[in-house]
């Protein structure tokens, strides 16, 4: 999406260098700093450190980490060995799985000489679907919404927790690409932001959204109820980390609370995802893994100091006992519709296999 008026999407790759730029978001929102990850150590940094985050996004910078990993060796070994470790980078989100899976998959059958060519190429292919589905997901999503528009001049009142945008993909985003297509086709839409703690990737949201020109405000997790009960929401939509094949969400912790929330006063709860967030392996919501993230993310906080430089505030003693799941599961009866790059279905098994009927079982 845009940043200053410029179409900008959070990864660079340069085949001929063998390397990626990226948009280090440990910086935004106060600052844009763009890091080069030319060797396969820097790859799985940036995705551990959450330099690079969102689920599709971790899915398609991974891909590009094999390539760059296939580039001085391309044997067995080498391709196995950095499978593993992108792998072991996080847990929940299904699309680096999905990802690293599908790069072994047309790789492995291939000679050592043909492999890095066909590792970058197959690594574009991720990222260029990835960006057409999720403008997919977009248009989707405005004609559900539409039913959701009963004055003329209305403001579409939309929340959203975390940051499930174009920041999160490579383009587009995937909660945020229904505002980002609401907003374009000229339909009034405002967003209610959720600061999302401890990382705070509400901030990104915003960033994001101002820089795209999409009115919004910015609250702390916990006003959600309020605004939702006092009818200030129209509706909510998140992204995902993993769908399991009954349609139980896996997203930020926080989500489910929401959820919960939007249950309680009628408000619709919607799931943006594209294809590689749907894990058809994984039979419901209590199989999948939960990231269990370290507790100093939760002890210090991070922002600029007087001087505007970047900086962490301690808010808790180093021995304070804290617990920091990154997300967590939100059942699938309190989810009103999964939007896909292929339409909206309900979340269920039989939801989910209807656009994808090609999943089913034989
Ligand atoms: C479009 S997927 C975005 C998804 O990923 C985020 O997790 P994280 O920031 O830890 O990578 C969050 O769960 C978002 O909903």
């Amino acid at each position: 999406m845009n940043i200053d008026g410029i179409p900008t999407r959070t990864l660079r790759a340069h085949p001929e260098q063998r390397l990626i730029d990226i948009i280090d978001q440990t910086r935004l929102p106060h600052a844009l700093h763009w890091v080069r990850v030319a060797t396969l150590t820097e790859a799985a940094h940036a995705i551990r450190a959450m330099q690079v985050r969102g689920a599709p996004l971790i899915g398609a910078t991974a891909a590009y980490g094999l390539a760059i990993a296939l580039g001085d060796d391309a044997s067995d070994a080498r391709l196995s060995e950095a499978a593993a470790l992108l792998r072991s980078t996080r847990p929940t989100a299904v699309n680096l799985h999905w990802a690293l899976a599908r790069m072994e998959n047309v790789l492995q059958p291939l000679s050592t000489a043909a492999r890095c060519a066909a590792a970058w190429a197959e690594a574009a292919a991720i990222a260029e679907e990835d960006v057409v589905q999720n403008a997919a997901i977009g248009q989707h999503g405005l004609k559900l919404w539409q039913d959701l528009i009963v004055a003329d001049g209305q403001v579409l009142n939309i929340m959203t927790h975390c940051n499930a945008g174009w920041l999160a993909t490579v383009d587009h985003g995937t909660a945020l690409s229904p505002v980002y297509a609401a907003h374009d086709a000229g339909v009034p839409v405002h967003v209610w932001v959720s600061e999302t703690r401890p990382r705070n990737q509400g901030l990104l949201t915003a960033w994001e959204l101002a820089q795209h020109g999409v009115p919004h405000t910015l609250i702390a997790d916990n006003a959600a109820g309020l605004l939702l009960r006092q009818g200030k929401v129209d509706a909510v939509i998140v992204g995902a980390d993993r769908i399991a094949a009954n349609g139980d969400v896996a997203n930020k912790v926080g989500t489910y609370l929401k959820a919960l929330a939007c249950a309680d006063n009628g408000v619709p709860f919607y799931v943006a995802a594209p294809r590689s967030t749907l894990d058809f392996a994984c039979s419901e919501g209590a199989d999948i893994p939960i990231e269990e993230r370290d507790g100093d993310e939760f002890r210090f906080v991070h922002g600029l100091d007087h001087h505007a430089q970047p900086a962490a505030l301690r808010q808790l003693p180093a021995d304070e006992d804290v617990a920091n799941p990154a997300f967590d599961v939100t059942p699938n009866w309190l989810v009103k519709a999964i939007i896909t790059e292929r339409g909206a279905c309900p979340a269920s098994r039989d939801g989910l296999l209807g656009l994808y009927p090609e999943e089913a079982d034989d």
